[in-house]
């Protein structure tokens, strides 16, 4: 029995190794036996045996042709797989593939700097590892041995590489990847590593980062260790990798079969990504590894996770900081130089970029590679939207009409794409799901549940009536659970198959020809140009909507799959099959659009997705530009389309964070929140300049700022007096305000900051011109005010809105200012819309709002809009003196009766103050007689 499956294990080795798929070789070898000539036999003559050609996987290249494939493979061995590559017959590119269990198989060989592995030397080395097969006993020792006898032969390989490194560079771009020539950038940061400089890259998305850590491995033949924060990150670049000829691997802490990692230690990959927790487990086997075949170099990629100021701030990374100690020729005595660092990103302000620096304790020679941020043929727009299940139809329409697909609306059964049997059971997959229960399936009052979940944070504020309770029970609702918390998408990096994360490189002759230089990236690119772009024929790729939330991905998913559009839903908590699929679907074109959370993001390389729609706002601008940079990636004009609401104050989503950490996402929330209120500058020039590049051009040319200009301008003289001058009355009036007031009151009230809102109630009353102008249009005006240097934020923590206003010295100034001077300024979406959209009070979250507001008061007291609605009951308890809850209801209701008769306390001229506002400041009406408010200065 044992050695029956001793010699099993060593005939599938051989099949294995001669390139058949490990399936078919299982099928084979349980059918024939363990009899190399009987199983090779089996498996391309399947009808000899009275049998289908074999079932490979719907993965599998060989599909189309496979006995063709097979066959040829069969008489070259080892070498076929190569010449069937460049024969057109491509062996790599599908994703499933990669994650079958192991293939003990290396099926190329490279390391070549121009000066690729000669035939004979290549068929010498697979006579190395077949007398080594042929010497094992048993399938793990099989694998130990031809990994040494592999790294044998790679590690001759080892190249010097000189002055001529350029030409050397070039032959291997031209060969790998079919491009002529280095980015000024790329060849940049290789500069800096030959010279055994760590260095910064940092370099718009889509640029190419990704080169300048591959090439030092192509270059000379040792192994580059790329740090990845994603799974679908690493896999995306394996599997582009192998396409282009190059050995890859990743490697995760859930890797169950260690021959991969093993491999990978003893040089088998050129390239090994892994995410951050592994390689820190590993620094051993790694420093092994560089005394061996060499590490060329470590790579950080989408390095501003390293950072707490970033977007993606992801602990483990900062760890990292142990590689420039454990790979120091200090430390290392085999080194005639510290290994390099290049720590890689496309989003990184001036704070992130320092952190990087000093967390991953890179050298004081550290080259910074910067290039500009600038993506121009990517073309930005905001658009104001409910973003709930029921403004679907209108957003949609659009990309319904794209990709041309009519179906009938409503009919779910209609969707016969690929029918997933997904067991996660408050999800479906998008691809229409039938497996789920009706009571599982999203029903529109489940969208309309998200609707209120995913409500702003001034909801919570109001709490009249029923309105708390609901509005807790949404609060309850809106957990971790639904949302893609980006804290806890790290550790679920390995949660997808890592199993057999490794990706064997062969050249696709399909892959030589593929793109040419994108010189529309370059952002040299002058106007004409980039105008041009807009008359080039695009193809339809396929587009990414980004939700807030994994229910969200599910539901949106399935509303487009409703009309025939080819949709999935994509987040971490799908079934890793599915994502799998999604991946593989998303890359062969045969998915329209996927729906995803963030967990769909960073690093993803597909030329020609044509449109990225945020639905819903990003958390900030460094993801929503990671995002957006999925699109355009070959140049061509793409689309990235933000739709939010923006007559909602964004608020957090859950999420895992300290108080330091709050405070930094408030902030980006914050940036990201101005980003769309803006609607008077070029949107890729915001977003630039957010990265603190002096951006070069006026404007972008094609953003919805440039194409359709800037508002009208208003001339706010007025009310910026009116809110500066309210405001500095009422700080003052803090600071030195009566103290013949009840002890209480000043204790409790008059020592707080002040409140917005009071600010606007205290407006509002006091200037009727006022009194029903909306609360976000003061916003709107307070957030110019501030930017303008005139208040600032007292709160310390910097959120969408302005929490406790604070006037500023310049804008004491400014209301010292002629008052004949005209102040015109730019009106945010949210002072328009406000003034535009008429609020209805239809909806129970927007009855609740507004009661301080007294025209609103006003409207509903004389029941307008109050038509239908249902009365509260005193509870049973509340009427009922016999019980002790009746008796303090009742005992309640008489003190507040009372208390509010004695609320208005008059004092001091022309304030007045009750109980429960004791801030409002009462000014007499005109702008002119407000001067009398002008606070006293120190
Ligand atoms: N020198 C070059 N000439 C032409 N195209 C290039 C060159 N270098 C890279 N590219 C192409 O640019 C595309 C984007 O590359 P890559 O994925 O490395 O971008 P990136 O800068 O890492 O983006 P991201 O920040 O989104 O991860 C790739 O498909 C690559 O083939
Ligand atoms: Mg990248």
């Amino acid at each position: 029995m044992e050695k029956n499956n001793v010699s099993s294990d060593h005939v599938i080795a051989e099949l294995i190794e001669m390139g058949f798929e490990f399936s078919q070789v299982i099928e084979a070898v349980e059918s024939v036996g363990p009899t190399l000539d009987k199983a090779v036999d089996f498996i391309i003559n399947p009808s000899s045996h009275h049998k289908k050609p074999s079932n490979v996987s719907t993965s599998s290249l060989g599909d189309s042709k496979p006995s063709f494939a097979l066959s040829s493979r069969r008489v070259l061995g080892k070498k076929a797989v190569t010449s069937s590559v460049s024969s057109g017959r491509t062996k790599q590119s599908s994703i499933m593939e990669h994650f079958q269990p192991p293939r003990p198989k290396r099926s190329r060989i490279e390391g070549d700097a121009g000066t690729s592995v000669s035939e004979p030397e290549a068929v010498s080395r697979s006579k190395e590892e077949k007398t080594a097969c042929h010497s094992c006993t048993d399938s793990s020792n099989l694998v130990r041995a031809m990994d040494s006898a592999v790294f044998a032969a790679e590690n001759l390989q080892v190249l010097e590489i000189g002055a001529d490194w350029e030409v050397k560079a070039s032959n291997v771009l031209r060969k790998h990847f079919g491009f002529s020539t280095l980015k000024s950038f790329q060849k940049e940061a290789l500069e800096s590593w030959l010279a055994n400089q760590d260095s910064l890259v940092l370099a718009a998305t889509g640029s190419g980062k990704s080169l300048c850590f591959q090439l030092p491995a192509l270059l000379t033949g040792k192994v580059v260790v790329v740090i990845s924060p994603l799974i679908s990150l690493m896999h995306d670049q394996c599997l582009k990798l192998a396409k282009h000829g190059i050995s890859a691997c990743f490697l995760g802490s859930g890797q169950t079969d260690t021959s991969v990692e093993q491999k990978a230690m003893n040089g088998m990959y050129s390239i090994v990504y892994v995410c951050p927790e592994t390689v820190l487990r590993l620094i051993g086997p790694l420093q092994r590894l560089a005394e061996n075949r060499g590490i060329a170099l470590f790579a950080i990629d989408e390095a501003h996770c390293v950072s707490k100021w970033g977007h993606d701030f992801r602990p483990d990374y900062r760890r990292l900081s142990v590689l420039k100690d454990s790979f120091s020729k200090c430390n290392l005595k085999f080194l005639k130089s510290n290994i390099p660092l290049m720590a890689l990103t496309a989003t990184a302000t001036f704070r992130v970029r320092d952190d990087i620096l000093k967390s991953l304790r890179m050298s004081m020679e550290t080259k910074i590679v910067l290039t500009s941020f600038f993506r121009p043929n990517l073309r930005f727009a905001v658009k104001h939207s409910k973003t709930s299940a029921s403004s679907y139809e209108k957003d949609f329409q659009e990309l319904v009409d794209l990709y041309k697909t009519h179906r009938i609306v409503g009919k779910r059964k209609q969707n016969n794409v690929v029918k997933d049997s997904v067991d996660q059971s408050d999800c479906s997959m998008g691809y229409v799901n039938d497996s789920l229960s009706d009571s599982e399936e999203t029903s529109p009052s489940d969208l309309e549940d998200f609707e209120d979940e995913y409500s702003d944070g001034n909801d919570a504020e109001v709490s009249l009536g029923n309105r708390k309770g609901v509005a807790s029970r949404k609060k309850k609702q809106l957990s971790v659970e639904f949302l893609e918390d980006e804290l806890d998408v790290p550790q679920s990096v390995d949660d997808l198959d890592v199993a057999c994360g490794e990706f064997n490189g062969g050249i696709s002759s399909e892959n030589m020809d593929m793109r040419k230089p994108s010189e529309t990236n370059d952002p040299s690119i002058n106007p004409q140009d980039r105008l041009k772009l807009l008359e080039e024929p695009s193809d339809r790729g396929p587009t990414i909507v980004y939700v807030p939330t994994r229910k969200e991905t599910v539901a949106l998913a399935k509303y487009l799959c409703m009309f025939g559009i080819k949709a999935a839903a994509y987040n971490a908590k799908l079934p890793k099959s599915h994502l799998r699929k999604v991946h593989k679907e998303f890359h062969e074109n045969s998915l329209e659009v996927v729906v995803a959370t963030i967990a769909f993001g960073m690093g993803i390389d597909k030329s020609n997705v044509r449109k990225i729609i945020h639905y819903g706002w990003p958390q900030s601008l460094e993801a929503y530009y990671q995002e957006a940079g999925r699109a355009g990636r070959d140049g061509k004009l793409a689309d990235c389309v933000l739709y939010a609401n923006l007559l909602r104050i964004p608020t957090l989503l859950p999420s895992k964070r300290s108080e330091e950490q709050t405070k930094q996402a408030y902030k980006m929330l914050s940036d990201c929140f101005r980003f769309g209120m803006g609607n008077s500058a070029c949107r890729a020039k915001t977003l630039v300049q957010y990265f603190g590049e002096d951006f070069g051009h006026e404007k972008c040319l094609l953003c919805d700022v440039c194409v359709a200009g800037p508002p009208e301008p208003q001339n706010l003289k007025i009310e910026a007096d009116i809110f500066l001058r309210i405001l500095a009355a009422q700080c003052e009036h803090m600071r030195y305000g009566d103290r013949s007031y009840d002890d209480d009151i000043c204790r409790g009230k008059l020592t707080e900051k002040l409140d917005f809102r009071t600010l606007v109630s205290t407006i509002r009353e006091q200037f009727s011109k006022f009194a029903a102008t909306d609360r976000l249009w003061w916003q709107g005006l307070a957030r110019i005010l501030q930017d303008k240097g005139y208040i600032r934020e007292g709160a310390d923590m910097i959120r969408p809105s302005i929490k406790f206003p604070e006037v500023t010295e310049s804008g004491l100034k400014f209301l010292q200012s002629d008052p004949e001077t005209a102040f015109y300024i730019y009106p945010e979406a949210d002072m328009l819309l406000s003034t535009t959209i008429q609020k209805s009070f239809s909806t129970f979250s927007e009855w609740g709002k507004g009661w301080a507001d007294p025209e609103i008061r006003r409207q509903r007291l004389k029941g307008k809009c109050r038509k239908g609605r249902r009365k509260k009951r005193p509870s049973k308890h509340q009427k009922d003196l016999k019980t002790v809850r009746g008796r303090l209801s009742a005992n309640y209701r008489n003190r507040s009766l009372k208390s509010s008769s004695s609320e208005s306390i008059k004092a001091n001229g022309s304030m007045t103050y009750n109980s429960k506002n004791a801030n409002h400041v009462i000014v007499k009406e005109t702008a002119s007689d407000i001067s009398a408010w002008i606070p006293r200065t120190n």
